[in-house]
C-alpha cells in the first residue's frame, strides 16, 4: 500500500464508462471483477456508450481522425461525472492525453501478438500470389507487403465479429487481427497462426488494458493503481513514448513492442511507408525505470536515420 492509497477509505460505488462492442464490454467486465475482488463492499456498474469510432465503419480509421475516436465520448462521461473510470485497449488510447485525464493503471499484458485467421490457409507463408489479406491497419499492411510483396492487402473494418463474418463470406483469403481480442471473446480457435513479432511487430500498447480517470480525482487514482502491473506499465510507456516522438499520426505506420528481459527493458520499434517499400527499424535496451526515455531515444535514432522525411511526408500529405 502506498501512502496515497491508505489516505482514502475504500470506494462504495464505481461507474465504468465503456464502449458497447463485445470486446469492450468483456474488457469492462474484466476490470469490474478485478475491482469487486479488491473492494468487496463496492458496487461496480457499467455505463455503455457508442463512440464515433464505432459509428463510422465505411472508412479506414486513419482517414477519419484515428485513435481519439474511441475515447472521446468516454472522456466526456468522466468530465460530466457520469462515470468514474473508463476502460480502454491501450492501443486505442492517443499518445498524448489532455491534462485533465490520467492513466492510473495499465493491467498485465497477456498476448501482444497479431494473429493470422483464415478458413483455407495455415499461415502467411501458405498464401498463394494474389491472395487477399484483410486489414485496415497501416502497420499490419506495411509489414505484410514488405515481407510478402506478392500478396494483396485490402481494407477491413468493423468489430471482431463483423471482420470474421467478412472473412467467412469469402471477401478475403485471410485476415489479421490482434490475438488478444480473439482470445478474450473465446474465439481463440479461429487463430491459425500467431505472427512472430519479427514478422508483425505489434502496435504500441497492443494486448494491454488501461484505465483512465480524471487527473484531479486523487481518490479514484489511488483505488485504481493497485490493478496496474509495473512491468507492463514500463513496457507500454516505452512503446507509447516511441510512437509519440514519431508523431503518433494515424497516417504513419508505427510498431513498438517492449518486453522485460534479464531485468532490463528491451524495446523494438518500426516506422514504415504504408506500402512497405521503406521500413526503419531498431531496438534499444536499458533500465525499466527509464522506459519513456528509451522509447524517445530509439524514435529519435530512427528519425535521424531518415524516418523524419517519411513521417513529414505522410503527416503533411493527409487528405
Ligand atoms: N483496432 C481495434 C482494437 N483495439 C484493441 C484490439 C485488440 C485488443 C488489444 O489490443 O488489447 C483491437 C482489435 C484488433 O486490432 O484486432
Amino acid at each position: 500500500m502506498t501512502e496515497e492509497n491508505s489516505a482514502f477509505p475504500p470506494p462504495s460505488r464505481l461507474v465504468i464508462a465503456t464502449r458497447e462492442s463485445r470486446l469492450a464490454l468483456w474488457q469492462a467486465q474484466f476490470v469490474k471483477a478485478r475491482l469487486e475482488a479488491l473492494y468487496p463492499a463496492c458496487r461496480v456498474e457499467l455505463l455503455g456508450m457508442t463512440t464515433r469510432g464505432d459509428r463510422i465503419l465505411d472508412r479506414p480509421l486513419a482517414k477519419v481522425g484515428g485513435k481519439g475516436l474511441f475515447v472521446k465520448e468516454l472522456e466526456t462521461a468522466l468530465l460530466a461525472g457520469e462515470a468514474d473510470l473508463a476502460v480502454h485497449s491501450m492501443k486505442d488510447v492517443p499518445m498524448v492525453l489532455d491534462e485533465a485525464f490520467a492513466l492510473p493503471a495499465t493491467l498485465a499484458r497477456e498476448e501482444p501478438a497479431d494473429a493470422f485467421v483464415s478458413n483455407r490457409y495455415a499461415s502467411l507463408d501458405d498464401l498463394p500470389p494474389g491472395a487477399v489479406v484483410g486489414t485496415s491497419s497501416l502497420r499490419r499492411q506495411a509489414q505484410v507487403i514488405a515481407q510478402y510483396p506478392y500478396l494483396a492487402v485490402s481494407p477491413l473494418r468493423g468489430n471482431l465479429d463483423t471482420r470474421l463474418r467478412k472473412l467467412d463470406e469469402g471477401q478475403f483469403d485471410a485476415i489479421i487481427l490482434a490475438a488478444a481480442g480473439l482470445r478474450r471473446l473465446g474465439l481463440g480457435e479461429r487463430i491459425r497462426a500467431v505472427l512472430p513479432v519479427e514478422v508483425s511487430l505489434p502496435a504500441a500498447g497492443q494486448g494491454a488494458l488501461g484505465i483512465e480517470c480524471l487527473a484531479e480525482r486523487a481518490e479514484v487514482r489511488s483505488w485504481l493503481a493497485p490493478l496496474g502491473d509495473p512491468f507492463t506499465t514500463a513496457c507500454v510507456a516505452a512503446e507509447r513514448a516511441f510512437a509519440r516522438v514519431l508523431g503518433g499520426s494515424c497516417e504513419v505506420p508505427i510498431a513498438a513492442y517492449a518486453v522485460r528481459e534479464s531485468g532490463e527493458l528491451w524495446l523494438r520499434g518500426r516506422v514504415a511507408e504504408p506500402d512497405g517499400s521503406r521500413i526503419y527499424g531498431g531496438e534499444i535496451r536499458g533500465p525499466l525505470a527509464e522506459a519513456s526515455r528509451l522509447g524517445e531515444t530509439l524514435a529519435q535514432r530512427l528519425l535521424d536515420e531518415g524516418a523524419a522525411e517519411l513521417v513529414a511526408t505522410l503527416s503533411g500529405g493527409a487528405a
